[in-house]
């Protein structure tokens, strides 16, 4: 593994081959009468070392979305993928090691261990996969989420943006091909909040992570280098280099063509 932090991407360039990438994907569930579809002909790139957040009305599909792209849900047509390898093509075995090896995650519980100290917390999935964590690598990540005077409590002694920020080093200590949160600052206060989004921002502009990011907040969403809209299962928009205001005037327009159409 290598030993230098991959460079940033500056926002203006375009990027390379994507990180993640669905094409026509399609979420159905149930049948019948009761069928749902999630999801519907999702076409959709998830830049490397590019941060984007996905945004949405309740049951627009966004944690669909996210979990069929992380290989923690089967889709119903088209592709998933991430990197090169094609999700439907792996069995279970082999997803499993996909999203041990490939995929890093940040959920709005911060799932901690109580037991176990934060760097005990920050490098168990590498321990149970029988990998050693890159030293190197793992103190840059424990400085860039400020958690090098804390590695040695345990969950019950750090504040809730303490403890996300250490869910957020778990998630990049393997360095994962892809980090996908879901809505990670929904327990935080505002300052914890925007402290756990300016180290995911680091992570991408630093680190050269690739992040995925479902939010329902505009000012979270503005840390992000994208963000694209669902609705009723469909990608129907996307802004660059958000702001909050941008993201809120975007929203706002949706509610308004919703109500009227
Ligand atoms: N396991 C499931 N079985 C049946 N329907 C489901 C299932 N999971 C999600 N759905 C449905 O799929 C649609 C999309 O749900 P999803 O959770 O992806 O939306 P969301 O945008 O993440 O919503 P929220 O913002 O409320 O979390 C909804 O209509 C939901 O009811």
């Amino acid at each position: 593994m290598s030993m230098q932090a991959a460079a940033p991407v500056p926002a203006y360039l375009p990027a390379g081959s994507p990180a993640a990438r669905a094409t026509g994907l399609s979420k159905v569930y149930g049948q019948g009468e009761t069928q749902v579809v999630a999801l519907d002909s999702v076409s959709l790139e998830f830049g490397r070392g590019r941060f984007t957040a996905i945004m949405g009305p309740s049951g627009s599909g966004k944690s669909t979305l996210m979990h069929c792209m992380a290989g923690l849900d089967s889709i119903s047509a088209g592709s998933a993928q991430i990197g090169e390898t094609e999700l439907s093509s792996l069995n279970d075995r082999q997803l499993t090691r996909l999203r041990r090896d490939s995929v890093g995650f940040v959920f709005q519980a911060f799932n901690l261990l109580p037991t176990l100290t934060a760097l005990e917390n920050i490098t168990l999935p590498m321990a149970i996969a029988g990998r050693k964590p890159d030293q190197q690598w793992l103190d840059t990540v424990v400085t860039t989420v400020g958690l090098s005077g804390r590695l040695n409590h345990r969950p019950s002694q750090l504040s809730g943006g303490q403890q996300q920020r250490v869910a957020v080093a778990r998630a990049l200590a393997s360095r994962p091909e892809i980090v996908f949160a879901d809505e990670p600052t929904g327990n935080l206060d505002s300052r914890s909040g925007a402290e756990v989004l300016g180290f995911l921002r680091e992570s991408v502009r630093e680190l050269g992570q690739t992040v995925v990011m479902v939010t329902h907040d505009p000012v979270a969403a503005a840390y992000a280098d994208r963000v694209v809209f669902l609705a009723d299962g469909r990608l129907i928009d996307e802004l660059l280099s958000p702001t909050a205001e941008g993201v809120l005037d975007r929203m706002r327009h949706f509610d308004t063509a919703a109500r009227t159409s």
